[in-house]
Parts: structure tokens; C-alpha cells; sequence
């Protein structure tokens, strides 16, 4: 694991210096459907933001669009100083490699080895490092992760906890600038909850990452956000730090804390 020591929660004046990603005005629609209607959100160098919001809002959808994975309707969308509108195929498959996307169901290769599962995204999009260089940045982000037993492990043999950590390490191993994770505690049991959430904050200080986490666990939420936004009826109503916002008498904001048992 890594070992550094650091307060959750840090957020100072210093972190409000860079966007690192720009969400103005967005609009998403399905056919007749308006999933993001008006969204606009900021996340600045070094913080982690935490996206709530209930089911089918949107969340996802979001985060596919700052991954460039889908297209906005209307909207201005900037990451890294770059806007999606229009963007090139080239320039998107550039940006790309600085985001590490964290899906929900880990997204690993089944019949590939833990060790090669790592390797995939080195070998497909950087030319020229040899084998040695490849071993060791293997085995650097499994140390980072805490999962070095498993190199020659199947993701079948994994439990959800470790497969996870194995997904993390495998955006990491391409030392992303963004992380998007979705979801990331999701069908964990609460202990495992714990570690995911500490190596959410380890990644921030040990990759000098900026990341949205999507969630429904609100104690995830408080653990690993320098900044909350909530999403309802497609766009964000609230915004501020876990206290700021739970704070809120909206009865939106109480209805979700109602469901979720933690103490204030
Ligand atoms: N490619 C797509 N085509 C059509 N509809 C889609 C597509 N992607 C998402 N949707 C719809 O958009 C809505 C928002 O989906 P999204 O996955 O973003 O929700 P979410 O807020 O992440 O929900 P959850 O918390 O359950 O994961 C859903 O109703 C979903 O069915």
C-alpha cells in the first residue's frame, strides 16, 4: 500500500487554482429524453469531486462525455485546457490517455493474466519500452495498489474488492492527469468500502490526479470529496463541500441522506 500521510478532505484555497475540466451549458438528450439539460460544473487541479445524484440522472452520461466516449448535444466541454466540441479524432485519442476511467464492473480482460490485463494499455499506446521498463511499471502500480501477490493471478480468482484495485491500477499505469471513477464502492462489502476509499486518496497524492467519483455511498462520498455536486433533474442544484451540502434543508438533499446511514 502506499504510505504517505495526509487528512481527507485537505481543501484549501490553494487547490481553486486550474479547471481541469469545464462544463458549461450541457445538454445530453436520448431520443425524447432530456438526460442533461443546463449542466455546468468545474473540476479544478488536484481535487476530488464527488457526483451524486440518484439513479438514471445522468451520472454515467456525464462522465462518458468528459471521456469523450459520447458526444454533447450543445454545451461547451473543456478538459485540459481542451474543448470536445469539435474536437479531431487524433486530438480526442490524445486526450484520451490522460484520463483513467474507472467503470463499475472493473472492465478487466478475462482470460488475460492480472500481469497482462496491465500491460494491455502500455504496449497498445506507447511504442518502444522494453520488456523491463514494461515489468517494472507493472510492478510500481500493483505496489501502488497493494495487489503484488496477484501479478500471475486470473481476474476470476479476484475478488470484487481486488478487481477493482486491479481496474484502478490499470488507468493508473498510464499515469492519467484525470481519473473518472464510477461508482467505485459499489457491491463492496463495508471494510472494502474503507480500503477503496483510502486508495481513492492515496491515488490523488501519490498521481497528482483530479478526479469526479460518481456515487450513491455517502460515506464514500464524505471520505474522498474535496467538493460535492448533486445532480437532479439534469443539472447541478447543489454544490460545496460534504458538510456544506448536507447541511442544505432542501428535502432533496434530506431524502438522500435519509438513505444512506452514517453520522453526521
Ligand atoms: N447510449 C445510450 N442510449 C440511450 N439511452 C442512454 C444511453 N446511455 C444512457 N442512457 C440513459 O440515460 C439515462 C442516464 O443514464 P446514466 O447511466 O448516466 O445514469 P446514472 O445517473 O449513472 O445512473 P446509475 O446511478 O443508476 O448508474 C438512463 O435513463 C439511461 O438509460
Amino acid at each position: 500500500m502506499l504510505n504517505n500521510h495526509y487528512t481527507n478532505n485537505q481543501y484549501t484555497s490553494k487547490t481553486l487554482m486550474n479547471k481541469v475540466i469545464e462544463i458549461e451549458h450541457l445538454y445530453k438528450s436520448f431520443g425524447d429524453r432530456d438526460i442533461l439539460v443546463d449542466a455546468n460544473i468545474d473540476v479544478y487541479q488536484g481535487e476530488n469531486l464527488v457526483v451524486l445524484g440518484r439513479s438514471g440522472t445522468g451520472k454515467s452520461v456525464l462522465i462518458k462525455i468528459i471521456a469523450g466516449l459520447l458526444m454533447a448535444d450543445k454545451g461547451n466541454v473543456k478538459v485540459l485546457n481542451q474543448s470536445l466540441i469539435n474536437i479531431s479524432k487524433k486530438e480526442l485519442n490524445a486526450l484520451r490517455l490522460k484520463i483513467g476511467f474507472s467503470f463499475q464492473n472493473s472492465a478487466l480482460y478475462d482470460s488475460m493474466t492480472v500481469q497482462e490485463n496491465l500491460e494491455f494499455p502500455l504496449v497498445r499506446n506507447i511504442k518502444n519500452m522494453s520488456r523491463k521498463e514494461i515489468d517494472k511499471a507493472v510492478h510500481d502500480v500493483l505496489e501502488s495498489v497493494g495487489l503484488l501477490q496477484a501479478i500471475h493471478q486470473m481476474p476470476s480468482e479476484l475478488s470484487g474488492g481486488q478487481k477493482k484495485r486491479i481496474g484502478i491500477a490499470r488507468t493508473l499505469i498510464m499515469n492519467p492527469e484525470i481519473m473518472l471513477y464510477d461508482e467505485p464502492t459499489a457491491g463492496l462489502d463495508p471494510i472494502t468500502c474503507i480500503e477503496i476509499n483510502e486508495l481513492i486518496n492515496e491515488v490523488k497524492e501519490k498521481y497528482h490526479t483530479s478526479s469526479i467519483i460518481i456515487t450513491h455511498d455517502l460515506t464514500c462520498a464524505k471520505e474522498v470529496g474535496d467538493r460535492v455536486a448533486v445532480l437532479f433533474d439534469g443539472s447541478f442544484k447543489f454544490q460545496g463541500t460534504f458538510e456544506e451540502v448536507f447541511k442544505d434543508k432542501d428535502p432533496r438533499i434530506k431524502s438522500f441522506y435519509d438513505y444512506n446511514f452514517i453520522e453526521n
